[in-house]
C-alpha cells in the first residue's frame, strides 16, 4: 500500500514555485504536486524528477511530481499559488494586476474543483489584491485563503538589523503590517533583539534607513537579478506558513488576512499578525497603534484599494 502522507500542491513551477516545492519536500512536510500550464509540462516534470533524485542524497522521504493536470492535485491539504507573471526592473508589483488576476481566476476554479477542503496560500503579486481575488473566486471561508507577505518583509527587516548590529538573525524579531508594497508599515515599537527593544540598541536614523530598505526590499532584488524577482526568501516564507498549518502549530505569523473591522478596515485583504494553525488563520491579533502608525497603515490600505479598484 502507498505511504499516506499529507499532500501539498504548488501551482506554478517557476522560480518561487520550484523552490517552494523543494523546501516542502526537504522538510518532509508532505508529498508535493507541482502544476504548470500544458506548454510547460515537460520542464515541470523534469524539475520534479530532479528534486526527487536529490532525496536519497539529502535523506528526505517525499514524493514529488510535475504535471499540468489538476486531477493529480485531488484532495490536497494545502495549495500554494505562485502562478503568474513576475516583475522586471522598472515595473511595480501593481503592473501585474490584470494579467495575474486572470490567472488567479483560472487556477482557483481548478483548485476548488479538485480540493474543496484545502487551505490556499497565495504568493502571486500584487499579492493583497490577488489573495482577495482568490477568496472571491473560491467561495472558501476567509480562514482558508491566506496571502504571503509579512514573513518575507519581516525576514528582510531582521536580516538588515542583524547585519547592522552584528548579531544572530535568530535573536531579531520584527513586525510588519499592511500591504506588500512600498507603503508597508514596519512596526519598530514591536521589534526586538533578544527581547530588548531595537530602539534601545540602534540610532533612529539607522533604524529609519533599515525600514526604508525593507520597504523597497523586493525592488532591490529585482534590480540585482535583472530578469525576475526574489525566490529563495519568498519560498522559505511560504514554507514557514505551510509548516505552521500542516503541523497545527498555532504560531503567530504575519499573513495577509481578510479583515472585517480589524484595525478599522472591512472587505480587504491586508498583512496583519495572525495565529496560523490547522484551520488556517485561527485568529487575527489586533494591536493598539499610535496615530502615526494608523496614518501609515491607512496609506498602505489606500494603495491596496487602488489596485483592487482596477479589478472591480
Ligand atoms: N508575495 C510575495 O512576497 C512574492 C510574490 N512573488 C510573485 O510570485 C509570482 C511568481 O514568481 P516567480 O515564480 O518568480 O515567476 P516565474 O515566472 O519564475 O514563474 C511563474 C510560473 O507560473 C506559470 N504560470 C503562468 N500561468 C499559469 C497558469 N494559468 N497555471 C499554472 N501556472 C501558470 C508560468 O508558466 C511560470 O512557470 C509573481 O507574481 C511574483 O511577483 C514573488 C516573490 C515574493
Ligand atoms: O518584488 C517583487 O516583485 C517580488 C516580491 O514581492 C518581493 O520580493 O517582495
Amino acid at each position: 500500500m502507498a505511504i499516506q502522507r499529507k499532500k501539498i500542491s504548488v501551482i506554478g513551477s517557476g522560480f518561487t514555485g520550484a523552490t517552494t516545492a523543494f523546501l516542502i519536500a526537504q522538510k518532509e512536510l508532505a508529498d508535493v504536486v507541482i502544476v504548470d500550464i500544458p506548454q510547460n509540462e515537460s520542464p515541470t516534470k523534469g524539475k520534479a524528477l530532479d528534486m526527487l533524485e536529490a532525496s536519497p542524497v539529502l535523506g528526505f522521504d517525499a514524493n514529488i511530481v510535475g504535471t499540468s493536470n489538476y486531477e493529480d492535485t485531488e484532495n490536497s491539504d494545502i495549495v500554494v499559488i505562485t502562478a503568474g507573471m513576475a516583475r522586471k526592473p522598472g515595473m511595480s508589483r501593481d503592473d501585474l494586476v490584470t494579467t495575474n488576476a486572470n490567472i488567479m481566476k483560472k487556477v482557483t476554479e481548478e483548485i476548488v474543483k479538485h480540493s474543496p477542503q484545502c487551505t490556499i496560500i497565495v504568493l502571486t503579486n500584487p499579492v493583497d489584491a490577488m489573495t482577495y481575488t482568490v477568496f472571491k473566486e473560491s467561495g472558501f471561508p476567509k480562514h482558508r485563503v491566506i496571502g504571503q507577505s509579512g514573513v518575507l518583509d519581516t525576514a528582510r527587516f531582521r536580516t538588515f538589523v542583524a547585519q547592522e548590529l552584528n548579531l544572530s538573525v535568530k535573536d531579531i524579531t520584527g513586525f510588519v503590517l499592511g500591504g506588500h508594497g512600498d507603503d508597508m508599515v514596519p512596526l519598530i515599537r514591536y521589534s526586538y533583539a533578544g527581547g530588548i527593544p531595537l530602539e534601545k540598541l540602534m540610532a533612529k536614523d539607522r533604524l529609519d534607513a533599515i525600514v526604508e530598505r525593507t520597504r523597497k526590499g523586493g525592488g532591490e532584488i529585482v534590480n540585482l537579478l535583472g530578469n525576475g524577482s526574489a525566490y529563495y526568501a519568498p519560498a522559505a516564507s511560504i514554507v514557514e506558513m505551510v509548516e505552521a498549518i500542516i503541523k497545527d502549530q498555532r504560531r503567530i505569523i504575519p499573513a495577509i488576512a481578510y479583515l472585517e473591522g480589524e484595525y478599522g478596515f472591512t472587505g480587504i485583504y491586508l498583512g496583519v499578525p495572525t495565529v496560523l494553525g490547522g484551520n488556517g488563520i485561527e485568529e487575527i491579533i489586533e494591536l493598539d497603534l499610535t496615530e502615526d502608525e494608523q496614518k501609515a497603515l491607512q496609506k498602505s490600505v489606500d494603495s491596496v484599494k487602488n489596485v483592487m479598484d482596477v479589478l472591480s
